[in-house]
């Protein structure tokens, strides 16, 4: 585990270097891929790093597991409530969708907000520092997609999305996150009672196994292939139009 902690670290140093920028900033959650990146960014500049805890109408354990994260690797901390600013901006757009307004896709539109305005205020801190934004997707949500694009996908750096779900585990652990971030159950939080493995319909174990090349259930396969066929567009740069193709 050393050998991969120092080989993340010494590339985030020169990601930063060559960017010529400063240092690095990453919103934490209370949840495990973030506490990772917290203590791996520390780690790699001890003095030119942040962690943004934004709440949106967040469980309030999230928000302690976020502070005890940040405690623990020593991190500087800004807490940034987004609950009204979200609150208002997606009540002021439904009400001009008016009679258009679609209840079916509400919750995903809301959800999907909630990241998007976390992005954009991970920018407005990273610009005022010179700072580049730091990703936290592991390797089984890039393969599946599950992550909103230009929201919480919306970053410069993507330090762990070789690992596994394991092995973003196995890496805390090494690194000395917090025990209670560890165990816990991996979420989005993007609306009340939401876990990972319930809305996708499959669990990182086999998701893992997946990326591992090992066999796992048809079903189970059958749904991580479908979600990585729809997500393409996520992966990659805008579809552009040129005259002269
Ligand atoms: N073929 C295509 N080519 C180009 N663009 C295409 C497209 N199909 C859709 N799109 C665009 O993409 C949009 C859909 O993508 P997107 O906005 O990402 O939305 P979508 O994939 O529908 O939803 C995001 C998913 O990620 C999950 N998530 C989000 C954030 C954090 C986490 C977490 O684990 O913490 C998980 C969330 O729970 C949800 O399941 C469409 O509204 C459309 O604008
Ligand atoms: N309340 C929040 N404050 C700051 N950042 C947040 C918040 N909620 C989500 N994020 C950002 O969005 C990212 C995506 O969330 P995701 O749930 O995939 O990761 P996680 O919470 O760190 O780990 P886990 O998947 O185990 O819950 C987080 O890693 C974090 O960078
Ligand atoms: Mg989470």
């Amino acid at each position: 585990m050393k050998k991969k902690v120092d080989a993340i670290i010494k590339w985030l140093q020169k990601q930063v270097e060559q960017s010529k920028t400063k240092g690095l900033v990453v919103g934490v959650s209370g949840g495990l891929d973030s506490a990772v990146i917290a203590f791996l960014i520390k780690r790699a500049f001890p003095e030119n790093t942040i962690s943004v805890i934004m709440p949106i109408k967040s469980n309030p354990v999230d928000i302690e597991h976020a502070k005890e994260t940040n405690k623990t690797c020593g991190i500087k901390e800004l807490t940034i409530d987004l609950t009204e600013i979200h609150e208002q901006m997606f009540n002021q757009i439904k009400q001009q969708i008016a009679v258009d307004f679609n209840e079916d896709n509400a919750r995903l539109a809301d959800a999907n907000l909630r990241a998007r305005l976390r992005m954009s205020t991970l920018y407005t801190v990273a610009t005022n520092y010179n700072y580049l934004v730091v990703g936290t997707d592991n390797a089984a949500e890039w393969y599946t997609g599950y992550f909103t694009k230009y929201g919480d996908g919306g970053v410069d750096l993507l330090p762990i999305v070789d690992l596994t779900k394991e092995e973003v585990r196995e890496m805390a652990t090494y690194l000395g996150v917090p025990k209670a971030v560890i165990d816990k159950e991996p979420s989005a939080d993007l609306w009340e009672g939401q876990t990972d493995e319930k809305e996708m319909g499959t669990t990182y174990e086999r998701i893992d196994a997946f990326l591992r090349g090992e066999t796992i259930p048809e079903k189970d396969r059958n749904l991580i292939e479908k979600m990585h066929v729809r997500t393409e567009h996520k992966r990659s740069i805008p579809t552009q139009f040129h005259f002269n193709e």
